[in-house]
């Protein structure tokens, strides 16, 4: 899909595609800890910018093998959502496609940019991650395909967000801070 399709941002707007793949084995999920770049410090699924020219879901590919050594193959990512984040005073939004996993060949190795740990799927550190997380992870665990807006005032605080239905774009989740238009 492309900025245009999404009906909560401007059809103009300056848009940076990522990547962020979520990988499961049994009833756990991979995450890595950030060592460098945007979300430092944080735990996260693998991904990173889609370059020029290339197809999305081989980025996504690309990105897990590159920060934690795991082969999957594009055949087998399963997307999930796209979601869009803007930030206040920041005239770029992030596009990012999350994708699911559970196909993985290989073995996971730390790389430059992530440290990566075996969680429950349904036990993660919340308080060490984006915390659109929270909001998102529960129609992950659900399998629930969906698109989501959310709007940042720095990388710690949503001011609102709207999660809807991947296909019929109805309304899943919503929620706004006072005084915040959208
Ligand atoms: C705002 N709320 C957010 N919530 C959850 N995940 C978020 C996120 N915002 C960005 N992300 C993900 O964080 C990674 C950054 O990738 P990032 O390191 O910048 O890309 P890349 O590996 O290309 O960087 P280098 O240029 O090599 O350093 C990438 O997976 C992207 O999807």
């Amino acid at each position: 899909m492309t900025a245009g399709q999404c009906i909560d941002i401007p059809v103009n707007a300056k848009i940076k595609v990522f990547t962020l793949a979520l990988l499961n084995k049994d009833d756990e999920i991979l995450l890595g800890l950030k060592k460098r770049g945007l979300g430092e410090g944080l735990w996260n699924g693998f991904g990173g910018k889609v370059d020029p020219g290339e197809e999305i879901v081989d980025a996504a590919v690309r990105e897990v093998k590159e920060e934690c050594g795991l082969t999957v193959l594009p055949t087998d990512m399963e997307n999930l959502a796209v979601i869009h984040f803007e930030f206040v005073d920041d005239p770029v939004i992030l596009e990012v496609h999350v994708f699911k996993c559970s196909k993985l060949a290989g073995v996971v190795e730390e790389s430059d940019e992530m440290s990566p740990k075996w969680f429950p799927r349904d036990n993660v550190p919340h308080s060490q991650m984006w915390p659109d997380d929270e909001v998102w992870y529960p129609l992950y665990l659900s399998g629930t395909k969906f698109r989501a807006y959310f709007l940042f005032q720095g990388y710690k605080t949503i001011l609102s967000y709207i999660i809807r239905d991947f296909y019929d774009h109805t309304v899943i989740l919503k929620e706004k801070k006072k005084d915040v238009i959208i």
